[in-house]
């Protein structure tokens, strides 16, 4: 791995045409954040949060700038380039856990490492670790039907790590959770994050949870502050 930021954001800016107006969501961001780093993403509803996480996670198009992921500009790669650097570097959480609901919490964890190209010994071992650190040792067989919120959103951070992303992103991990267990679980996941030596880009409106992070970044009117 090298030394240089996990991501670098250069004059990222995104717009939205909407009834014959145009929006001017991201008017020119610059981030950049070194591994390891656990950087809040602060901003009321609507400034533009989920917007840039899509940029950083290479979900979508339309973004003018320069991204650079692990030092590979990402704006210069065809779509399965995109797609190649997302999957090697990227780890994704959500506000709703988008778990596999057919699949119980240890294969929700373990394929995502089959489709990376583990091996299942190697990816049961991992899912084992990974959510016994995640204090779900005795929950590996439950459907997600069968878990609590905070147990799924537990599993889906699981899931988001196992492939030892350099880069996690994820948009109001906990806003689906009472305050204790929001409390709970981002704790296990700044943990995890942490033991792991992945960074974070964390997308909140909870300025009590952003102070519990490396660091504060604020979007306001389309820019960085
Ligand atoms: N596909 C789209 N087409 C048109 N407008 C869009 C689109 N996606 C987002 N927007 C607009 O961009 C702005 C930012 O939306 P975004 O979802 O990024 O905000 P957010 O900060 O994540 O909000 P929240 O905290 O409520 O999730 C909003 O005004 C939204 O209506």
């Amino acid at each position: 791995m090298s030394d240089g930021p996990v991501v670098r954001l250069t004059k990222l800016a995104r717009s939205f045409e909407q009834g014959g107006e145009r929006i001017d969501v991201l008017r020119g961001i610059d981030l950049s954040i070194a591994p390891g780093e656990i950087v809040a993403l602060l901003g009321p509803s609507g400034s533009g949060k989920s917007t840039m996480l899509q940029a950083v996670g290479l979900l979508e198009g339309g973004f003018k700038g320069k991204i650079e992921i692990a030092g590979v500009d990402a704006s210069a790669l065809p779509p399965e380039g995109r797609t190649a650097l997302r999957r090697e570097h990227l780890g994704f959480v959500y506000q709703f856990h988008h778990l596999l609901p057919d699949f119980n919490a240890m294969e929700n964890v373990v394929i995502p490492q089959l489709v990376a190209g583990r091996g299942k010994p190697e990816a049961e071992e991992r899912a084992r670790e990974i959510l016994g650190s995640l204090g779900l040792g005795h929950r590996l067989t439950h459907r997600p039907s069968q878990l609590s919120g905070g147990e799924q959103q537990r599993v889906a951070v699981g899931r988001a790590l196992a492939n030892r992303p350099q880069l996690v992103l994820a948009d109001e991990p906990t806003g689906n959770l009472d305050e204790h267990t929001a409390d709970i679980v981002l704790e296990q996941f700044l943990g995890l994050v942490r033991g792991e030596g992945s960074a974070a880009l964390v997308a909140t409106h909870n300025e009590r949870l952003a102070g519990r992070m490396d660091r504060v970044v604020r979007l306001h009117e389309g820019l960085l502050e």
